[in-house]
């Protein structure tokens, strides 16, 4: 179905919005492939990409894309089923025995997160800043950070539902190199980044720079009127296959379009990634994709994302032909993560009736 033209004033209101409530920088990038095939590029932004040099925001910068990094981990862990490598259904005792206290989990409960293992950043970043500053140049293991989560009973009955939880994907990317023998980014590069050519999107964890022209980005205290805390550089060592990756507006456009686009799985095991559980009010999860039901009727396909500094909130069309990245270099910021969920009716919904 042809959506309705974006609303670019409206998408522009939403940036700047945000920017009265506390993010430094806004910014959005869309993707439109036409019926004629053609491609139109919507840009906006507001704001400054860096505090210190007012450099302004800007739509090219690489970010921190935090948990649509889960998007890229169970994209290679489907293209691992369609090979035959790892079937959905059995328990990860069957891959990883002894590893997981209940060998009910299957790996589809790690996928659409109802396995009930419990998401260890709760304790980690009860308190923001000094958790932050507590892991940010931590290096873990996979066992450590899985370690953190077991101290802790289930939070339910495998399967039963959608409780979202960071460790769900931390034993995902455990499953991956145990399934091929190679670190996730091996398998992110001859997968993903590459066939695609995203050359905007790095896994480069442990280190804690972000490679080339970037945006920096700013983690809000809990502590009202406390000064911003510049979280630019971390491991993302906490995150990893739940969280690390690097990546642009133009390159998850491109990684969305061609996931819904059926460019980046077979048709079976997309079908399965669109699997969906209820996630709350007008959401529902598949395996590592969110999908939200808008207004207008549309439904768009995608993840959010937030790691110290950066949301991030990339989604498509039901058959990929438009893409929404939109950005803002702050986080800890309800009003602003509320406002940024708001670029989704018009990018995809049009000029609403006011
Ligand atoms: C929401 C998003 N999840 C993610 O992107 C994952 C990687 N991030 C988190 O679980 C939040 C970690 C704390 C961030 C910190 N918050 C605090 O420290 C709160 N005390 C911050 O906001 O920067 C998703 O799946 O859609």
């Amino acid at each position: 179905a042809v959506l309705p033209a974006p609303d670019l004033t409206a998408l522009g209101g939403r940036l700047r919005t945000a920017l009265t409530q506390g993010a430094p920088g806004a910014m959005a990038r869309i993707d439109d492939r036409r019926p004629d095939d053609h491609t139109t590029v919507h840009q906006a932004m507001a704001g400054v990409a860096d505090r210190g040099t007012k450099e302004a925001m800007n739509t090219t910068g690489r970010f921190r894309i935090g948990s649509v990094t889960k998007t890229f981990s169970a994209v290679v862990l489907l293209q691992l089923a369609a090979e035959g490598r790892v079937r959905l259904d059995n328990p990860v005792d069957h891959y990883l025995p002894g590893l997981l206290p209940d060998g009910r989990i299957t790996v589809r409960h790690l996928l659409n997160h109802s396995s009930g293992l419990y998401d260890y950043t709760h304790d980690m970043f009860a308190r923001t800043v000094p958790g932050f500053e507590a892991v940010r140049t931590r290096v873990f293991t996979y066992r450590q950070l899985l370690d953190l989560s077991l101290r802790h009973p289930l939070t339910q009955v495998p399967g039963a539902g959608h409780t979202y939880s960071n460790t769900n994907f931390v034993v995902v990317g455990l499953l991956i190199e145990h399934l091929t023998g190679r670190p996730v980014r091996a398998e992110y590069e001859d997968r993903i980044i590459r066939p695609l050519k995203l050359n905007d999107t790095f896994y480069v964890h442990p280190d804690t720079r972000i490679p080339g022209r970037h945006v920096r980005g700013y983690l809000t205290p809990d502590e009202a009127g406390a000064s911003l805390v510049d979280a630019t550089e971390q491991t993302a060592s906490w995150a990893q296959s739940a969280g690390a990756l690097i990546s642009s507006a133009r390159d998850l456009n491109t990684f969305l379009s061609a996931l819904l686009g059926g460019r980046l799985l077979p048709a079976a095991q997309l079908t399965q990634m669109r699997q969906w559980i209820p996630a709350g009010t007008g959401q529902a999860y598949g395996l590592g994709l969110r999908r939200r039901d808008l207004s207008c009727g549309v439904s768009v396909y995608g993840h959010t994302g937030a790691v110290q500094g950066y949301y991030t909130y990339a989604f498509t069309s039901a058959d990929g032909r438009r893409s929404l990245t939109a950005l803002a270099n702050a986080s800890n910021n309800g009003e602003v993560h509320r406002t940024m969920l708001r670029t989704l009716e018009p990018a995809f919904c049009g000029k609403q009736a006011k």
